[in-house]
């Protein structure tokens, strides 16, 4: 497997403080990449050490072959930071002009690359507004629009939808894989499970500095799914019906709760209360196994 990202041993200590250590990723090519973890876990650490913003303690990084901090790669990364803030005199166009310069894209290409990121991240018709007279969600897409100027391989986003409505978060999530299917390696940072476990192939989990599992997605949810199930007129025959198909099953008054193996059995729980003259009132699916993982390996979900 040929991979867009391999760390060995990776740490960085800040004074006495640890940032993140002994770090061992392997991140696919191609891959839409989920790095998760609670506040200060050492999320921003690692990119920024992959990006050449911080020099590593010790250990060691290939990024696309090659070793960390060489000049070559410079060219085919793109970089959203989580705090990023841009020049805000200037206006989206000049912005995105300066950037290009700075990734040293020569000038018959720079007016196309501009107008296509421009495009893509859904702000044409906004190319002379000072960037200070955008809104939050708009700056966010401008520098996603930056992040992508050089049409990067490998491309890292450090929370690129935490300004945004929830239409321009579904936007960015057809973004994301529209870059994947263009073969482009998405690393993301994200405090949003939901959205990881919508576009992510494979998701690493830190805490305190350490890589807790690395995994691909469909193995973090091959696990048990809850699912709740408000009834009225609950009997034996519902009972049985219900634990035919759960693994199992607890009941606390009008609610049941089924633990299933597959997602195809959640419909059939639907049908079973129905069939067996039960009242279904509401369904729930409790927290998501990628959640759950979360909770159990972190201790807990930040916001
Ligand atoms: N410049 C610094 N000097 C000293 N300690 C730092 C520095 N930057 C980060 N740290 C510490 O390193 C640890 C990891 O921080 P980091 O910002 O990498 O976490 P994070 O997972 O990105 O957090 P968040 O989700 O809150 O952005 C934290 O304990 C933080 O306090």
């Amino acid at each position: 497997m040929e991979l867009a990202i391999e760390t060995i041993n990776l740490t960085k200590i800040y004074g006495n403080k640890i940032g993140c250590t002994d770090v061992c990723l392997r991140v696919p090519r191609g891959q839409i990449f989920g790095f998760l973890g609670p506040n200060g876990a050492g999320k921003s650490t690692l990119v920024k050490m992959l990006v050449g913003l911080l020099y590593p303690t010790s250990g060691q990084a290939r990024l696309l072959g090659y070793p960390l901090n060489n000049i070559e790669i410079k060219g085919k990364i793109g970089f959203l930071p989580e705090n990023f803030r841009y020049h805000d005199w200037l206006t989206l166009r000049e912005l995105l002009e300066f950037h290009s310069k700075l990734y040293k894209l020569s000038s018959s290409k720079r007016s196309k690359q501009i107008n296509a990121v421009i495009d893509t991240v859904g702000l044409t018709g906004k190319e002379h507004q000072k960037i200070r007279t955008f809104s939050k969600g708009m700056q966010q897409r401008a520098g996603l629009a930056c992040a992508l100027l050089s049409d990067p391989e490998l491309i890292f986003l450090d929370e690129p939808t935490s300004a945004l409505d929830p239409l321009g978060r579904m936007e960015v999530r057809r973004i994301l894989l529209q870059l994947k299917d263009t073969g482009t390696t998405v690393f993301l940072n994200s405090h949003l499970l939901s959205e990881v476990e919508m576009v992510c192939d494979t998701v690493a989990f830190i805490k305190g500095g350490r890589i807790l599992r690395q995994d691909s997605l469909e193995q973090l949810q091959s696990g048990e799914i809850a699912v709740e199930l408000m009834l009225s007129g609950i009997n034996d025959i519902v009972k049985l019906a219900l634990s035919n198909i759960a693994l199992s099953l607890t009941i606390d008054g009008d609610i049941v709760t089924a633990f299933v193996n597959n997602e195809d059995d959640i419909p059939r729980l639907a049908e079973a209360v129905i069939k067996s003259g039960a009242h279904l009132y509401e369904m729930t699916r409790k927290r998501s196994s990628l959640e759950e993982t979360f909770i159990e390996l972190t201790g807990g979900v930040d916001h």
